[in-house]
């Protein structure tokens, strides 16, 4: 399919000094000179920055991790399957590797490392760039306005998806990080003892939160990156590009875990279920067997979970949504048996996370992408169609590549972390808020859930409670006091965001402004077209050159486009990033390739699948809700009894061609991978 878009761009040659368009899309972007046919291949090109500090190599302990793998994977050999493998290889039967963890992140535009091959960015000056705290202090507000149109479960379930496509390499995310670049009462470790994966952020001396406690570091340690990793040969001359551990596809890889041997971990293997813990007649997740180091447990009988993936922990929301879309998976597992008693564990897994996989699918590009990406800006870019009952759409594109690009996950996608809400209430049937618990007391500590009545109340709270509005604004919760783990204060989110920027050394906002197809701006004033003179001035006012405006920064004070939740630049990567999603995943739910397809009828009634459904059905009792879950309740979406909400017929699934007498089947006979 020859897609067209609205961020067609023309590529000039640019000049030296500007980073270059890296991967070819015959998406989005008309193809450039410079442009390179495969995502990671840059041989043929002169390198772009003379590297400073050509043999820049990191030692030892940043190596631990992927030294301890005793030897590197072989490439995988594809077998003809119905069913996606658990690390996403063979997806692509030409590159089966492709979307599979433990691979670099993709790349729009070259790097802009401070020495060319792998330090953190620099100012064009050749001096330090504003430092990431004092930039989240001045450009970013922390007021907290009520989103008027969207409940908490829209932010919640972008978390969701996040974890599914991406997490940086050698990171701990919510725990205490092992390597230490401050001491544990913030002060900074020298250069010369911290370890070189170090790259702290340094608290400004009358930093409003900090100054209080004396904390002059926030702990950050750099990304893992192919340079490191004895698996991905790099040549010494080649920017390092950090890698990500989990499968790039959207396909519950957070669930079913991203491999064979976690998947084996997570299985109860009877009737196709996924393994659960049973308490109080209701299904948990299972007991996480490193509780202790993997969450924040005041007491050992405090629960931890254990899912596909290791951020399951990290905050009560997120939590929920898992154990929603686990319980999931077995309420549809034990469906199919109903209706098909003779089908074994294997074949029951197989189908139950083939529905499961594609209910979300829809809801990610039907239901919740069109608040953030505008439902007429995904039609015109063909990331989703107007379709009619069962109708197929044959988009599969196998040159694309499905990588997760660096500048989605590390900047475009983290600007809703603005919709984060430090509050999280506890909801009544009626809808009566009956409490609230405060985020920061409760990271990494999920057994608040599993208290009284608090997995409705939470999951109620959910779909009532206002998100934040998607503005400059973050909540204090994540700004002051992140993963503080009892302490008064902890780390900064939007201070983090800024630094990885860096660390991942992302082109600059000027530079994906161009590439999107916008002026590159030569003055100040220039900026104006996209950001209001206020927050350019606040700019103005840190950074030393308009080549200097960190991507995370910029894409975030832009003003948004009509009918999406962000501004164009930002709009432009997203827009991007779900398009390739969409059309480099062979299994897409949508599709009708006659090996893998759904029937007709069974996608159709895929097309019904909803949040609201999916609050319903995993509930412990929750008996109502409104009909589009991402949406506040209003006089035109009110919550009405749960028996109201569109469901998925199940029994479409029926094997129709099992012969009783013969005690045989033949619906699925190919499904053994
Ligand atoms: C309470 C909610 C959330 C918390 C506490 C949270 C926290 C975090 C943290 C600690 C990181 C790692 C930061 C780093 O070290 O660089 C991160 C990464 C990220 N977050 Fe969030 N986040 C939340 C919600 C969201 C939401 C709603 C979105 C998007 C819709 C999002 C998108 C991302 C992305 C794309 C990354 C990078 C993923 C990767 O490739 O590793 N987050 N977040």
């Amino acid at each position: 399919v020859n897609v067209a878009t609205s961020y067609s761009v023309v590529h000039h040659d640019q000049p030296a000094a500007q980073p270059r368009l890296l991967q070819k899309s015959s998406h989005a972007y008309a193809p450039a000179a410079h442009v390179v046919t495969s995502s990671h291949t840059y041989s043929h090109a002169a390198p772009h920055f003379a590297p400073l500090v050509s043999k820049t190599r990191y030692t030892v302990p940043f190596l631990s991790a992927l030294q301890a793998q005793p030897q590197c994977p072989a490439p995988p050999a594809c077998e003809k399957s119905r069913y996606r493998t658990l690390d996403g290889s063979c997806n692509n039967l030409q590159n089966p590797t492709w979307g599979t963890p433990n691979r670099r992140y993709g790349r729009l535009l070259t790097p802009k490392y401070g020495d060319g091959i792998s330090l953190p960015t620099v100012s064009v000056t050749g001096q330090e760039l504003p430092n990431a705290r004092v930039v989240s202090l001045v450009a970013f507000g922390e007021q907290d306005i009520p989103d008027p149109e969207y409940t908490l479960g829209n932010m919640q379930w972008g978390q969701i998806m996040t974890h599914d496509m991406s997490m940086q390499a050698g990171g701990t995310q919510s725990k205490k990080h092992p390597t230490r670049c401050c001491t544990d009462d913030g002060k900074l470790i020298g250069k010369e003892r911290a370890p070189s994966s170090c790259y702290p952020i340094l608290v400004p001396e009358h930093d409003p939160a900090h100054s209080q406690t004396g904390t002059e570091c926030i702990n950050f340690v750099r990304t893992l990156t192919d340079r490191e990793d004895q698996c991905t040969p790099t040549h010494p001359s080649q920017p390092a590009e950090q890698l990500t551990t989990v499968t790039s596809y959207l396909d519950l890889s957070l669930v079913y875990g991203n491999s064979d041997q976690q998947n084996a971990g997570l299985r109860a293997f009877t009737g196709g279920r996924m393994a659960t813990v049973e308490r109080d007649g209701y299904e948990w997740p299972p007991n996480n067997p490193n509780a202790t180091t993997e969450c924040e447990q005041e007491s050992r009988d405090e629960v931890c979970y254990l899912a596909g993936d290791s951020r399951v922990n990290q905050n009560p929301g997120l939590t929920i949504m898992q154990i929603i879309l686990l319980r999931e998976h077995n309420r549809i597992a034990d469906q199919l048996q109903k209706y098909n008693p003779h089908w074994d564990d294997e074949l029951l897994f197989q189908e139950a996370r083939r529905v499961n996989i594609a209910q979300y699918q829809h809801i990610n590009y039907y239901e919740w992408l069109p608040i953030f990406l505008g439902w007429e800006n995904m039609v015109k870019n063909r990331l989703i169609y107007r379709t009619k009952g069962g109708e197929y759409i044959n988009d599969y594109d196998p040159s694309q590549d499905p990588s997760v690009l660096n500048s989605h996950a590390t900047a475009a996608f983290r600007y809703f972390h603005s919709q984060i809400e430090g509050r999280l209430d506890l909801v009544s049937e009626l809808r009566k808020p009956t409490g609230s618990l405060r985020l920061s007391d409760w990271f990494n500590r999920p057994s608040i859930i599993e208290a009284g009545d608090n997995y409705d109340f939470l999951t109620r709270g959910l779909a009532t409670q206002p998100e934040e509005l998607t503005d400059t604004n973050f909540d204090a919760e994540i700004k002051h006091f992140l993963f503080r783990r009892g302490r008064p204060f902890g780390g900064d989110l939007r201070a983090i965001d800024v630094q990885r920027n860096r660390d991942h050394g992302l082109a600059g906002y000027n530079d994906y402004r161009e590439f999107c197809g916008f002026k590159r701006a030569s003055t100040w004033e220039d900026l104006m077209d996209l950001i209001s003179p206020q927050d350019v001035s606040k700019l103005q006012s840190l950074y030393a050159s308009i080549d200097d405006i960190d991507l995370t920064v910029g894409g975030s004070l832009e003003a948004h486009v009509n009918g999406a939740l962000a501004g164009p630049t930002f709009l432009c990567i997203l827009t991007e990033q779900f398009y390739r999603t969409r059309v480099a995943d062979r299994f897409f739910y949508e599709r009708g390739d006659k090996d893998l397809a759904f029937t007709r009828e069974q996608l159709a009634e895929l097309r019904k699948a909803n949040l609201a459904r999916l609050f319903c059905d995993n509930g412990n009792h929750v008996q109502s809700m409104q009909p589009k879950a991402f949406l506040r309740i209003s006089h035109s979406n009110q919550v009405v009894p749960c028996s109201q909400i569109p469901e998925v017929d199940l029994s479409l699934w029926k094997d129709l061609s099992y012969d009783n007498s013969l005690q045989s089947f033949h619906y699925f006979h190919n499904y053994k991978k």
